[in-house]
């Protein structure tokens, strides 16, 4: 297969410049509904030279199964059950991706899976914390807009915390934005998504897209349509669980920006994070423009004096509500 041809050229690769290309990415939550698939696609990268899978049960399995793939990484899978289970999937980890968790029911916003979704959040990153503090930690359980606080203070706490490093998975409002408009423009482009990850703090900046116009209703319409993306899966999956495929999809192309950037490239994307765009504001994340190298973020760059009027409005909406989202998170923490 064409992985594996990639894979001894990276490895050749890594002979000729002399650096060590070993990236090894740990998944907590693998055996999950996004977790499996998302171990698939890291299996397939071939700049995943190992891969950690970790769940409290079943990741045996999926790490049998995963690991038949014929790409040149190693697999392994733990479980709660395992002594030092969590340790060995999390040492030497460049990268930790997060997908675990409880997933939504129709009628559920993202901030009612809270309750059960911050202490997993908190336990997981605790461990990330002691095991693999260097690691770039991933969050993709939600409440995202809660989730990214809690790690950050659990960091913080832990007298680890490197705001570079700690990322809130908001591509497949991305992935999203590009697929709605692909018909329309007639071929993939990225459309920059800002803000957050729940609802109205979704912004994609239309705006920013060379060659599209978009009449009102159509920009009102397909804005909704992205912010309401994962409303749309989880009433179709009709109470099975919210997007699994598209997150794993969206998951693996952020995981491989990273692993890019760690390479050696400079390479451009959209997170939430931390940052101080919004200080006046007493927001300290924002999900923005970020450059990254083999740190985590590079540089954050302030959104583009170009956006419309509405998309500014929109921003100025999203504020209140990432607060609200940031606030909990953060005293969630402080209060254990
Ligand atoms: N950031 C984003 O764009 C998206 C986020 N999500 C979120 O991702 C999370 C996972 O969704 P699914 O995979 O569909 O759920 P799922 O229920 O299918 O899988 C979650 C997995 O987490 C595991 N888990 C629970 N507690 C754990 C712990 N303490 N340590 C390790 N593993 C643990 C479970 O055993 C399960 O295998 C949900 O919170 C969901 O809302 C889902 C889609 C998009
Ligand atoms: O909608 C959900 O609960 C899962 C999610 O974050 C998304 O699909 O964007």
């Amino acid at each position: 297969m064409f992985a594996t041809r990639n894979a001894i050229k990276v490895a050749a690769r890594s002979f000729s410049t002399g650096v060590p290309l070993q990236s090894k990415v740990a998944v907590l939550g693998a055996a999950g509904g996004i977790g499996q698939p998302l171990s698939l696609l890291l299996k397939a990268n071939p700049r995943v030279t190992s891969l950690g899978l970790y769940d409290i049960v079943n990741t045996p399995g999926v790490a049998a199964d995963v690991g038949h793939v014929n790409t040149l990484s190693e697999v392994n899978g733990y479980t709660a059950k395992d002594k030092d289970g969590l340790e060995k999937a999390l040492k030497g980890a460049e990268l930790v991706v997060i997908p675990a968790g409880v997933p939504r029911k129709p009628g559920m916003t993202r901030d009612d899976l809270f309750n059960t979704n911050a202490s997993i959040v908190r336990d997981l990153t605790q461990a990330c914390a002691k095991f693999c503090p260097e690691a770039k930690l991933l969050i993709i359980s939600n409440p995202v807009n809660s989730t990214v606080p809690i790690a950050t203070e659990v960091f913080k706490k832990a007298g680890v915390y490197d705001p570079k490093r700690i990322f809130g998975v908001t591509s497949l409002d991305l992935v999203r934005a590009s697929r709605f408009i692909g018909d329309k423009v007639g071929k993939i482009t990225d459309v920059p998504v800002v803000g957050g990850h729940a609802g109205v703090t979704i912004i994609p900046l239309f705006s920013q897209v060379k060659g599209l116009e978009l009449s009102k209703e159509e920009r009102d319409s397909l804005t909704h349509r992205v912010q309401f993306g994962g409303d749309e899966v989880v009433k179709a999956k009709d109470g099975t669980g919210s997007a699994t495929l598209s997150m794993a999809y969206a998951g693996a192309r952020f995981a491989d920006s990273l692993l890019r950037a760690g390479a050696g490239e400079e390479v451009l994307e959209w997170a939430f994070i931390r940052t101080s765009l919004f200080e006046k504001e007493g927001l300290d994340f924002f999900s923005t423009y970020i450059k990254l190298d083999k740190n985590g973020v590079k540089e954050i760059l302030p959104l583009p004096e170009s956006i419309s009027e509405y998309e500014k409005e929109l921003v100025q909406k999203a504020i209140p509500e990432l607060k609200k989202s940031e606030t909990k998170g953060t005293s969630f923490v402080a209060s254990k």
